[in-house]
């Protein structure tokens, strides 16, 4: 396991940055669209050459001081989105290519990537033959199965459907485990998942740095927007789809695969899909929880309510009609189709 240190500066993309990765952690990286999160891992891997590239790997300087290193001399693995399997192949040929260029005759490792990612009953067929989900549990043997030094991922997940993510994260989250890894994502859940560290990115630089419960449970204002300010509640599942929070407010969701009771778990749900009353409203909604307003937030045409920690998006005149102010009692409403309920 090595430790990975990156500065990036590209004047031409607006990017100055740095990051650091302890060895065999994960950094997950967040940001808007254009943040500068490709840029910087694509010059780990040295795939773009700004000017003020400096990155080490270990005792390894890849780039800075006049050096350059070749790409594929990095002993570093990108994996996209897209799996970019290679189609004339078999899956257990695209898992052993990279092997067999460093002179690995052998199939055996190949297998026993198949099988850590679960894709062993796959290995004769085509890629053309794999669903997406299958195609990218390939594609992460075949990165790791030549054993790199660093693993980068840029949205691993974002190109699978929905269904496929659960099991995808899972896999990613048993092969990272002690694997310095740098993880650029969209999704918290993803961050939440599989990285001891978050770095959140805007416009070229590092916002927001730290550990990842604590980045992603308290984000500061300008990582609001970045996140979609999406609620994100923690807690321990005591039913199949039922969590309950550490300050004893429970919320029943949508969970695509059945939570274990006394496991960790994860809400998520949007600040639109929360909605705030003065009393407790009847009927048969079954997520009705009481809070405490705590702040109000004019933004354009609706009002943002921060109410024990959780967050709702309410309209200017429904803010006006509850005259929500702080430390007003109010009821929350959020209805269980729109809760997300994830293991962590
Ligand atoms: N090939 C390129 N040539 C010139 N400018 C580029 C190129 N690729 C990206 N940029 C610019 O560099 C900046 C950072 O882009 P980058 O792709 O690194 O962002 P990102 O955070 O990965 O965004 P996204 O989430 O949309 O992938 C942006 O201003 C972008 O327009």
């Amino acid at each position: 396991m090595v430790t990975l240190e990156a500065r990036v500066r590209d004047p031409e993309r607006g990017v100055a940055l740095e990051i650091a990765v302890r060895a065999g952690a994960t950094l997950a990286v967040l940001g808007p669209n254009g943040a500068g999160k490709s840029t910087v891992l694509r010059t780990i891997a040295g795939l773009h050459r700004p000017a003020g590239a400096h990155v080490r790997v270990g005792e390894r300087l890849l780039a800075g001081d006049g050096t350059w290193v070749a790409p594929h001399r990095r002993s570093v693995a990108l994996l996209g989105q897209d799996p970019r399997l290679f189609p004339h192949l078999t899956v257990r040929e695209n898992v052993a290519f990279g092997l067999r260029a460093r002179g690995r005759a052998d199939t055996a490792p190949a297998d026993r990537w198949l099988e850590r990612v679960g894709a062993q009953q796959w290995a004769d067929r085509r890629p053309a033959e794999l669903s997406g989900g299958q195609a990218q549990r390939v594609a992460i043997a075949r990165a790791l199965a030549v054993e790199p030094d660093v693993v980068l991922l840029d949205e691993p997940l974002a190109a699978l459907d929905v269904e496929a993510v659960p099991e995808l994260r899972r896999v990613l989250r048993q092969v990272l485990a002690d694997r310095t890894t740098v993880l650029v994502t969209h999704d918290p859940l993803d961050a939440l998942a599989l990285a001891d560290e978050v770095a959140i990115v805007e416009a070229g630089r590092v916002v927001h740095l730290g550990a990842a419960r604590h980045v992603l449970l308290h984000p500061r204002s300008a990582f609001g927007a970045a996140l979609a300010g999406v609620n994100l509640v923690e807690g321990v599942a005591v039913g199949p789809d039922r969590l309950r929070v550490a300050d004893g407010r429970e919320l029943t969701g949508t969970a695509l695969t059945p939570l274990s009771p006394g496991s960790g778990a994860t809400a998520t749900f949007a600040p639109t899909a929360v909605a705030v009353h003065r009393v407790r409203p009847g009927g048969s909604p079954r997520n009705v929880v009481p809070a405490v307003v705590a702040a109000v937030e004019l933004r354009g045409g609706t009002c943002r309510v921060e109410a024990s920690g959780w967050l709702a998006d309410v309209t200017t005149a429904a803010a006006a009609e509850l005259d929500l102010e702080p430390g007003r009692d109010v009821w929350l409403s959020i209805k269980a189709t729109e809760v997300r309920l994830d293991p962590t």
